[in-house]
């Protein structure tokens, strides 16, 4: 397939990697050069082009840019009738991707995550697109959701992955000062959290194995009694999006 990615920066390059091996016809732009650079040089069948070729070549146009970027650039872009659209953009909904790649009418929103390099990264997308299934769901949990709404309250749950990275460095970072490995305090707390993430999480899972760390007067129970105030900091951060991601009042 032929396929273009506007905007090379971090998310554009782990969903090129996840497409490796898959032999398709790939046009990125040379912003960021660096990045566009190496992708070039690791990966067959990938051109570096301006954005303008990365649209006229391509049948399928991947905008990975900040959306302030992609209001300016995208009017002046050779969008056809027949091109499908796949932004990643957060700030973009679609009402608006719509006008700036007239005449293109085929567009959906999709919430990739560097994990996507690797696979097993689930990937919400609105609307349903069979071209995003077809190029990553091998590899990865394509997830149709069935309004754009929806979608932006995924858009905003993404947002917990760097809080709690953030919170699992630093227990990795307590441990390794009594260890002195840092290297085996990281792979640790990893393994520890990965054990209770199951390949297929059902529902109540979580639920279930909080109950079973809920031992009175544990390490556990007392830890989480001192951080009620970061549980609460998550939620009122993530209705902090309401507005922003467009989300209806109501909801949770
Ligand atoms: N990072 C993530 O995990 C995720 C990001 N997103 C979304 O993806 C989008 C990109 O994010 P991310 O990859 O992190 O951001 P980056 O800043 O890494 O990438 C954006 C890229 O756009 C390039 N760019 C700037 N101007 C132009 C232009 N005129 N033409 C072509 N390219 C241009 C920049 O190049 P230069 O460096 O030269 O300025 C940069 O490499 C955002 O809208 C973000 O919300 C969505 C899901 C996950
Ligand atoms: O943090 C962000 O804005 C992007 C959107 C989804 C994940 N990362």
């Amino acid at each position: 397939m032929r396929l273009g990615f506007l905007g090379t920066g971090e998310i554009a390059a782990a969903m090129l990697r996840g497409l490796k091996g898959q032999g398709h016809d790939i046009r990125v732009s040379p912003r960021n050069a660096e990045m566009a650079r190496i992708l070039a040089a690791e990966m067959p069948g990938v051109r570096i082009a301006p954005n303008e070729e990365v649209v006229a070549g391509s049948e399928v146009v991947f905008l990975c840019l900040l959306a302030r970027v992609a209001w300016e650039v995208l009017p002046g872009l050779p969008f056809r009738a027949d091109h499908k659209v796949i932004s990643v953009m957060v700030d973009a909904p679609l009402a608006r991707l719509r006008a700036v790649c007239a005449p293109a009418a085929d567009i959906a929103i999709a919430i990739p995550l560097p994990p996507i390099a690797q696979g097993g990264c689930p990937l919400p997308v609105y609307p349903a697109s069979p071209v995003l299934e077809t190029l990553y769901g091998a590899r990865n949990p394509v997830l149709p959701q069935p309004s754009e709404a929806a979608l932006a309250a995924h858009l905003g749950v993404s947002a917990i992955c760097a809080p709690i990275l953030d919170q699992l460095l630093a227990a990795a970072d307590w441990l390794a000062g009594f260890t002195g490995d840092p290297r085996a305090a990281e792979a640790h707390v990893a393994a520890m959290i990965r054990a209770y993430l199951p390949q297929r999480a059902q529902g109540g899972d979580m639920a279930a194995a909080l109950a079973g760390l809920s031992t009175e007067g544990g390490l556990n129970a007392t830890l989480r009694a001192a951080m009620r105030g970061a549980r609460d900091d998550l939620r009122r951060g993530l209705d902090g999006f309401r507005d922003r991601l467009g989300l209806p009042e109501g909801g949770a």
